[in-house]
């Protein structure tokens, strides 16, 4: 009986279907309460399917919440009411932020005071997790839930989306690079089928010394296609090279595209930046943190290839005191300044005098 059981999916397994759930569009039951589906990802026939069950209420975060003047009564989140006549273009334009400035007049809008925000937190944390807009449309369960839903506990998946991820080496193999010939590529996996993160190990490096190292986080824009609006190809190149010299380094390759946001959401940015929102403003218009990177990763990677002391290629002090809070000492904080261009410049400075970068 006990092997039966176990073959079940775990919270975080269940966790991670739910994103995919979310990502097709289907709803998720919360503590068997109610449904929440993501706003981004929702069709009008599961709109009018949702609404035949009971009084939906959409959830934003209180960034977004403040730039459409709801009030916000639950702290990091406030709860809307959706009017009767409400359609699916009225919750798209309050989740998306892309033709706010076109047309600023969405309200007036009353917030839910009442009852317990927790589950609106969950299904927004869960919308965040899946790289959708943070935006979830909630409705209450009078009967039992439809069947083939995936079923979450709102608080335990809040404890787990939480939770540092477990990540276990996959494969690695020899790479020789441009940068550094001796190259060697380490892939990890979570557990629970999620993100893979990359290390790229140049040379031999001591364990039992700083080791000369790099935390970078994806960019498709700057990696890939050599986009001028930041400073992450050539901080990438660079910080290969300087290990290629010294012959001994290591890079994580960390998939937090965007700050976290994924690429989808980072585009969403580049174009309010196109309307004149700066980097940070970009990130709360569209109702996320400046920052929604797990910095814990990068530490728990090093831990595991077996680093406990770093000279840090970094401008980002933030990353310091991650690393130290997380268990690896940074010995010395070597700066990377590199990449600069009349299209990144503004970002830089935004960087520099709002995320506490050195420039
Ligand atoms: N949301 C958002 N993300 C961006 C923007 N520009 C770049 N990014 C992302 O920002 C991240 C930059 O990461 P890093 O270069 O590792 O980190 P950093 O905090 O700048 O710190 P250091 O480079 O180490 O000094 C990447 O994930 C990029 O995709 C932007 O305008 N908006
Ligand atoms: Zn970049």
């Amino acid at each position: 009986m006990e092997q039966i059981l176990s073959l079940g999916p775990t919270p975080a397994e269940r966790l991670n279907r739910a994103r995919a759930d979310l990502r097709m569009g289907l709803p998720v039951v919360l503590s068997g309460v109610c449904l929440a589906v993501a706003v981004e990802t929702l069709s009008a026939a599961r709109l009018a399917a949702l609404r035949g069950l009971g009084r939906p209420v959409l959830a934003l975060t209180s960034w977004r919440a403040e730039t459409l003047k709801a009030r916000v009564y639950d702290g990091d989140l406030a709860r809307v009411r959706v009017p009767e006549d409400a359609d699916l273009a009225w919750l798209q334009a309050l989740a998306d932020p892309a033709d706010d400035l076109r047309m600023p007049m969405k309200g007036p809008l009353a917030s839910e005071r009442e009852g317990d925000a927790g589950l609106a937190r969950a299904a927004i944390a869960l919308a965040k997790s899946a790289h959708l807009l943070p935006a979830a449309l909630l409705v209450p369960l009078t009967g039992p839930a439809p069947e083939g839903l995936t079923a979450l506990d709102a608080a335990q998946a809040l404890r787990e989306i939480a939770a540092e991820t477990v990540l276990a080496p996959v494969s690695a193999a020899r790479v020789p690079m441009r940068a550094a010939e001796k190259g060697r590529l380490h892939i990890f996996r979570p557990d629970d089928g999620g993100e893979e993160h990359y290390a790229i190990e140049i040379g031999a490096p001591a364990r039992d010394k700083p080791v000369l190292a790099r935390l970078h986080s994806a960019c498709f824009t700057g990696d890939v296609l050599g986009s001028l609006k930041c400073d992450c190809g050539p901080q990438l190149d660079a910080a290969l090279t300087q290990m290629g010299h010294e012959g001994a380094g290591v890079l994580l390759y960390l998939n937090q595209e965007g700050r976290g946001i994924g690429l989808a959401n980072k585009m969403r940015a580049y174009s309010l930046q196109d309307q004149g929102f700066d980097t940070v403003e970009a990130n709360h218009r569209l109702g996320f943190e400046d920052d929604e990177r797990d910095f814990r990763i990068g530490a728990a990677l090093l831990k595991k290839l077996g680093f406990a002391q770093v000279r840090l290629l970094t401008n980002n002090p933030a990353k310091v005191r991650m690393l130290e809070a997380n268990g690896v000492h940074v010995a010395e904080r070597v700066p990377l300044k590199v990449g600069l261009s009349r299209h990144n410049a503004a970002y830089l400075a935004t960087k520099a005098a709002k995320s506490g970068h050195i420039l």
